[in-house]
């Protein structure tokens, strides 16, 4: 009975789930609407919602009952009654290894096919492994956080009173159960950062020098920039984005952060900004472009039933206009550090290709960084500079 009335609420979660709005923004209007669910109802009923998205396209000719007990036999390591009531045979086996189990749906859905949860891989860029990418949509990526330096004893500690099991991954970077609940351990301690591995990771590429100029031209609210002020605190800092909401979020996180002298503008980097920016030169700019976000699709598996390939063109063409109003700003020689959480090679390395052709800029490292190998986003960097006169 009761997983009974735990594929009804899926299927009202279901039906009444608009396309084009994350998840995580409407199962707690959902919640708060159906207060007669008490947190265990919401906790299964949030993992059989985000499993079934994870099935991406998948058997999508097949029925959505059947598509969400495939999907739960995939996503879960052990037993639940859910499953255990629908599939008790898969329930025995939920242990077994994914390559296992995907072999064990292949025989009762021959339709099934692993290429077809993410229908996209070739356009994939190239170093990525496209069956280690496509498995990784079974797995919840982990939480990670940044310490800042000073803070790693307390943090540390509080995590190891409440019995939280955490991996250290150098770099006072964290890895977390994803779950865990930050806001009630930490209420008021701003002790770290809430920020994916791969994201840390391209702190490696900036490498800014004392009293230099810098430009973080799509700041939202500010991650790559406290990574950089993390690195080289005697910085002067400009801060952009085209959106006002997100920059205010911004300057709460720098105030918290201690990160007090920047200069905020909010700008179109698709249209002229010379009237902002006119006099400005910069020693480094951190471009972490608007993109498809494909390589954050674990986190939000909602988006691979939304996405359609017409978007990536759309998005490589508005990260060209983004670059053409930039780069000018650089001065010779040095770094435009450009970031995107694409898996996609439109968006990367042909990005990359259209910086050197069109602007002569030389490429002095590029990087996927393979967060599906490892619970973390996938993300591209590179580090590229103009020429020198
Ligand atoms: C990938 S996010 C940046 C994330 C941020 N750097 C961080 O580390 O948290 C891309 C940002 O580009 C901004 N953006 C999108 N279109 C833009 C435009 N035309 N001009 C300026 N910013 C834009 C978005 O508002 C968004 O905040």
């Amino acid at each position: 009975m009761k997983a009974f009335n735990q594929l009804k609420t899926f299927q009202r979660i279901l039906g009444e789930y608009p396309v084009d709005t994350p998840l995580s923004k409407f199962l707690p209007g959902f919640y708060r609407q159906n207060k007669q669910m008490g947190s265990s109802d919401r906790r299964i009923a949030s993992r059989l919602i985000y499993n079934y998205f994870r099935l991406g396209q998948a058997l999508i000719n097949t029925s959505t009952e059947d598509r969400l007990f495939v999907a739960e036999f995939l996503c879960n390591t052990q037993v639940n009654s859910f499953l255990t009531h629908f599939k008790p045979d898969w329930a025995l086996c939920v242990g077994f290894s994914l390559d296992e189990k995907l072999a064990m749906v292949k025989i009762s859905y021959p339709d099934f096919k692993l290429e077809d949860v993410f229908p996209w891989t070739d356009q994939l860029s190239p170093s990525i492994d496209k069956q280690a990418f496509l498995k990784s949509f079974f797995y919840q990526p982990d939480l990670y956080i940044r310490i800042l330096k000073g803070f790693e004893g307390q943090v540390k500690a509080t995590l190891t009173k409440a019995d939280i099991v955490f991996k250290e991954e150098g770099n006072q970077c964290l890895a977390l159960p994803n779950g865990t609940r930050l806001d009630t351990l930490f209420p008021n301690q701003h002790w770290f950062e809430i920020q994916d591995f791969s994201s840390q990771q391209t702190a490696q590429f900036f490498k800014p020098n004392k009293w230099e100029h810098w430009w973080d031209a799509c700041a939202a609210s500010g991650g790559k920039s406290l990574l950089l002020h993390e690195l080289q605190p005697d910085l002067k800092l400009v801060v952009s984005d085209i959106r006002e909401s997100i920059l205010a979020n911004l300057d709460e996180r720098f105030q918290q952060a201690g990160l007090r002298k920047y200069q905020k503008k909010l700008v179109d980097l698709t249209k002229n900004v010379d009237p902002e920016l006119h006099d400005y030169e910069f020693d480094g700019i951190i471009l972490d472009a608007p993109c498809s976000g494909s390589g954050t699709w674990s986190r939000t598996p909602e988006m691979i039933a939304q996405f359609q390939d017409f978007k990536i063109q759309s998005f490589k063409n508005l990260q060209q206009s983004i670059v053409r109003n930039v780069v000018k700003y650089l001065k010779p020689g040095k770094p435009l550090i450009y970031i995107t959480c694409s898996a996609f090679k439109a968006e990367n390395e042909d990005m990359v290709d259209f910086l050197s052709s069109e602007f002569g800029f030389k490429i002095e490292e590029q990087q996927i960084l393979k967060g599906y190998g490892r619970k973390a986003d996938t993300m591209f960097v590179a580090r590229l500079c103009p020429p020198t006169p």
